[in-house]
């Protein structure tokens, strides 16, 4: 088997991935439904906190939120942590949803006074929604239009003033019109192994699994630095130390992990491929990054969105100004021996991350 291939572990890392309705169900009931209960993100926890708190001062919705960052890590439940924090109903759409001004149109004005309108995906949204939403956000106002050519009329229409929380994981697809009138855009990073291990850790108590410190990081090294991966995974390695009637150890993590293929560093095949197209077709790079995507047969936006983030976080590639390019690690990674002049980058060390003193005071 070369060390590209094994692809039973691709369920299991995609983000972006909705697993099965008790999947979903977990997942619903796992979100923290407060601001200080929310783990990790302490940068955005703070600048949430303080526009949620100005806005309560002045007794006025809070200013529209732009939710930035690869899937899973957490924008769905911050909308609703936003909502239920301001003690506000919220409201849930998605841009894909969105694919005609009317279909927006219906939305924004059946709005209560300071509903939050969560739109996942607002990149994606239909061009001719986003104009009408310029006013919308800006003067809680849209203008209808009546009739087609020469004889069509707008109607303006006054809406109730609202607070949108857009999500994205293509920020740059934005057009500057809409970045502009969000009052904050809040980038979500992925998250260190010792804070997954806290995410997990709550995650097992209503799982009502015991498990060991060390399994628990065992779990967050390979977790892709994204709370849903970590959760997902938590619950084959319940599972496994329910079928094999044991506690659940390191050990056990590790072998219901490798039944799942799921390796130390949480790569699935996607990754697989793309590191192996960039080393073996492209001798290391550099690579644009579109090559890469019409190599491995995926969409560019998904290498962007959901692969490149997570190699280059963890070291095994790098972005130049001419392209990607696979680090050292990245070659050594995969057994290979790396060219004179590649670019050393450290693999972030997962386990020796979640060796350090595991929680800050913010936790
Ligand atoms: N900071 C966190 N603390 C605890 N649990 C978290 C945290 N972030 C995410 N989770 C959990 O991870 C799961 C996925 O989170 P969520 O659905 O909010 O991600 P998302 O960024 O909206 O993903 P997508 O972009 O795919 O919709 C949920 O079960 C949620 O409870």
């Amino acid at each position: 088997m070369s060390p590209f291939d094994r692809d039973a572990a691709d369920e299991l890392l995609q983000p972006d991935m909705m697993g099965s309705e008790a999947e979903i169900a977990f997942e619903g009931a796992l979100r923290p439904k407060s601001l200080a209960e929310f783990v990790g993100q302490q940068r955005v926890r703070g600048q949430l906190q303080l526009l949620l708190d100005a806005a309560t001062i002045q007794n006025r919705t809070p200013d529209h939120i732009l939710l930035a960052g690869p899937p899973g890590l957490g924008k769905t439940t911050l909308a609703m942590i936003v909502a239920h924090e301001s003690g506000r109903p919220l409201r849930l759409s998605s841009g894909p949803a969105i694919q005609h001004a009317g279909d927006l149109a219906a939305v924004l004005s059946s709005l209560v006074p300071g509903e939050v309108l969560f739109v996942d995906e607002i990149h994606r949204m239909a061009r001719s929604a986003e104009e009408l939403l310029y006013l919308a956000m800006e003067d809680f106002r849209i203008d209808i239009m009546v009739g087609k050519g020469a004889g069509a009329t707008s109607i303006p229409l006054d809406l109730a003033p609202f607070t949108l929380v857009g999500a994205t994981t293509r920020s740059g697809l934005l057009p500057n019109p809409l970045r502009d009138r969000f009052g904050f855009t809040a980038h979500l990073e992925f998250y260190d192994p010792a804070e997954l291990v806290h995410v997990l850790r709550r995650a097992a108590v209503m799982l009502e699994l015991q498990i060991e410190e060390s399994a628990l990081v065992e779990i967050a090294g390979r977790s892709r630095g994204t709370p849903r991966i970590a959760n997902r995974l938590l619950r084959r390695v319940r599972d496994y130390a329910l079928v094999h009637g044991g506690a659940a150890t390191r050990d056990v993590v590790r072998s219901a992990l490798e039944l799942y293929d799921v390796d130390e560093l949480g790569l699935d095949r996607l990754d697989r491929a793309v590191m192996n197209i960039l080393l073996t077709r492209f001798a290391g790079g550099p690579v644009g990054l579109n090559t890469l995507a019409v190599s491995v047969g995926e969409e560019s936006e998904t290498i962007e969105s959901v692969v490149e983030p997570f190699l280059v976080r963890i070291g095994l590639i790098v972005r130049t100004p001419r392209g990607r390019m696979a680090t050292r690690a990245g070659w050594e990674h995969f057994g290979l021996a790396a060219p004179d002049e590649t670019i050393s980058r450290a693999v972030r060390p997962a386990r020796e991350t979640a060796r350090q003193p595991l929680f800050g005071d913010e936790l």
